[in-house]
């Protein structure tokens, strides 16, 4: 594969579109919440919407019926150009769409629709099934020839679903493809799917994949293989989240996880959404509106935690050496891991009125 020369990897892809970014900027991403552009009882509750979720997604691709497929990027031109704060840089609410697959009959207009109208006011496009970099060039390329004809200052970023066995094993050439990559979120359904794993779930565990307790022996020493054992239930999707959150780390953009499928679990939700954000993603998707609350609360640090984290800052002073905290070391890295959750409770609380009286209210006691 070649690559660009550094020189060129941060000029414009088509003569007058905007310069591509040199740094993604962090905004609070917790829950991206999908809505169906076509579907009128959706629509009706996005205004209200707007303020309580920090990304609304119009989706277009999975899940809309393909006779719907018109009707849901109209529909999402209207709903950007009537909804006041949402999307663009000032809204309290980002707007997102995802496009089409690359290889469907829809993406292509879905784009030269898209950005000409509403192009001032989408700040990500997700894009489905991603293989390789060659398909962030792609959408790369004609997004900077439909800014630079729109007029647009302000690029749009590319936000990319790891769901395909090969995207997976090209995860790190997804993530450097273009400065517009802004993160990539896990497609546990099309990933399973594509790799043939035997689950009919969208996201969560399996009760066969796991791990049993070793036999107990009888009194003569022989192992009682029918005793009852412990059953630890595994996680299916740990080496993909961890995957995914190093290739992102190391190119400077945002882990996700996707979908949770099981709309009444939500205790279940909750424990998928903890895992991603404890490994290091900062948001996932919400299919339904139950789900709003459980990615904003999981994915802002809690009270103890902040707490902990400004009381080993304190401790800390100048930031070297080791101390005692409560019994336990403290030093440079864990002063790093801290200084990451102050640094997003920070982030938070600057658009979550809740959340920063949260976090203001915390008595550090001296160490
Ligand atoms: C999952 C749903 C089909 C459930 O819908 P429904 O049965 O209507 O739920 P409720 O009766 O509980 O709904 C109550 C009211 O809330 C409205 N509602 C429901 N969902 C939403 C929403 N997402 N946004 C806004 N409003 C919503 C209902 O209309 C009801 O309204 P009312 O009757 O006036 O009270 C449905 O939630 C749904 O379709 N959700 C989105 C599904 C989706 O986007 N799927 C695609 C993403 S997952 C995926 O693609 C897989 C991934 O790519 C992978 O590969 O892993
Ligand atoms: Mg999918």
């Amino acid at each position: 594969m070649s690559h660009k020369s550094p020189k060129d990897f941060f000029a414009p892809l088509a003569v007058g579109a905007p310069a591509p970014v040199r740094e993604i900027p962090f905004r609070p991403s917790r829950a991206i919440h999908f809505f169906d552009p076509s579907n009128p009882k959706m629509v009706d509750k996005i205004p209200q919407m707007v303020g309580t979720v920090d990304v609304l997604l119009g989706n277009l691709e999975d899940a809309i019926k393909a006779d719907n497929k018109l009707a849901a990027r109209e529909g999402l031109v209207q709903i950007a150009q009537a909804t006041a704060g949402l999307g663009g840089q000032s809204g309290p609410t980002q707007l997102w769409t995802r496009i089409n697959a690359l290889d469907s009959p829809w993406a292509l207009d879905d784009l030269t629709t898209l950005v000409p109208a509403i192009g001032d006011k989408l700040d990500v496009i997700m894009v489905p099934k991603v293989q390789g970099a060659e398909d962030i060039h792609y959408v790369d390329r004609l997004l900077a020839q439909l800014e630079a004809k729109a007029g647009l200052t302000r690029p749009i970023l590319i936000h990319a679903i790891l769901e395909t066995a090969r995207g997976v094993a090209n995860v790190e050439e997804i993530c450097g493809a273009s400065p517009r990559m802004q993160g990539l979120s896990l497609g546990p359904a099309d990933l399973a799917a594509d790799r043939k794993m035997k689950t009919t779930r969208v996201g969560g565990g399996h009760p066969g994949y796991l791990v049993r307790e070793d036999a107990p022996r009888d009194a003569e020493g022989a192992y009682a293989y029918d005793a009852d054992r412990f059953r630890f239930q595994q996680d299916l999707w740990h080496y993909t989240i961890a995957k995914m959150v190093d290739a992102c780390a190391t190119h400077g953009i945002y882990p996700y996880w996707g979908p949770f499928g099981d709309i009444k679990d939500t205790v279940a939700c909750e424990d998928q959404f903890r895992n991603a954000f404890l490994l290091g993603c900062v948001g996932a998707w919400s299919l339904h509106p139950v789900q709003i609350e459980i990615a904003n609360r999981v994915f802002s640090p809690s009270v103890e935690d902040i707490r902990h984290a400004r009381r080993v800052v304190a401790a800390m002073g100048d930031g070297t050496g080791a101390v005692m905290l409560d019994g336990k070391m403290e030093d440079d890295a864990s002063l790093k891991q801290c200084l990451v959750l102050v640094e997003l409770a920070d982030q938070l609380a600057a658009i979550d009125p809740k959340l920063k009286e949260l976090y203001d209210g915390i008595e550090i006691e001296e160490a």
